[in-house]
């Protein structure tokens, strides 16, 4: 049996699987950050990445039922918080509507599931039934793209103010407030990660949960641009 990967060696191989294939790199982000995208394509990115934000809490709500401390589980309880939200400050999911109706949806478009391809439906419901499936330790390296995804926040609220302003700074307040949550949630989950993948083959697992995390991403997106290819098309 090989021995465990030292912790900064394990660390650098989980960041480098971001660098070679987290969805910065898709070619429909690209050409959302280039300015390329129409009203229309930006509404199908926002009513399909929605299905996704709704179902982050619900991929949480598993994960917590398996953490094996309490401490753990008090920090892991934000994030459903975060999303979901409470009386008073209704959260991401709330902010991500407030994106969609900038950008000229209805509210209930997102909710209904209206504009919901069944690409994007596949992809995200096959991260769900991986935490449900796999060991909390996988779930929780799952989550790791959350190391990366500081800075495609920060790059599509520079690419809606330079290339999009048709719409309304209500559509920023969601990545504004992901920049901060992210780094919080990502510190979590990288110490539960270095701290309990012990042996290679739990490293080596966690490395490949990242990499299946990725694909779901990348997948929905490749979803997204067929549509909106077809679209043009028709
Ligand atoms: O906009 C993005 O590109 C992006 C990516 C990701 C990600 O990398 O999974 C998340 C988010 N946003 C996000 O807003 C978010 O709340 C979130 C939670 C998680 C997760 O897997 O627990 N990823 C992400």
């Amino acid at each position: 049996m090989s021995q465990p990967w030292p912790a900064a060696e394990f660390e650098a191989r989980l960041r480098a699987v971001g660098e070679r294939r987290y969805h910065h790199l898709h070619p429909f982000n690209q050409r959302m950050h280039a300015g390329q995208l129409s009203p229309n394509d930006m509404r199908l990115w926002i009513a399909n990445r929605f299905y996704y934000q709704k179902n982050v809490p619900v991929k949480d709500g598993i994960l917590l039922s398996k953490l094996p401390t309490r401490e753990d589980r008090r920090l892991w309880l934000q994030r459903i918080i975060d999303q979901d939200g409470r009386e008073g400050n209704e959260g991401g999911l709330e902010l991500w509507v407030m994106m969609g109706e900038a950008a000229g949806l209805e509210r209930d478009d997102l909710w209904s599931d209206r504009f919901l391809l069944p690409g994007v439906r596949f992809a995200v419901d096959a991260y769900v039934t991986f935490v449900r499936e796999r060991p909390w330790l996988e779930g929780v390296a799952a989550s790791l793209t959350e190391l990366f995804a500081p800075g495609i926040h920060e790059a599509r609220l520079e690419a809606f103010r330079r290339h999009y302003p048709w719409i309304r700074p209500e559509g920023y307040r969601y990545s504004e407030s992901r920049l901060s949550q992210a780094r919080r949630d990502v510190q979590h989950g990288l110490s539960l990660v270095l701290q309990h993948a012990r042996t290679r083959e739990d490293q080596e697992r966690c490395v490949a949960a990242l990499e299946f995390k990725c694909d779901v991403l990348w997948s929905l997106l490749d979803a997204v641009q067929l549509a909106c290819e077809q679209r043009r098309a028709a």
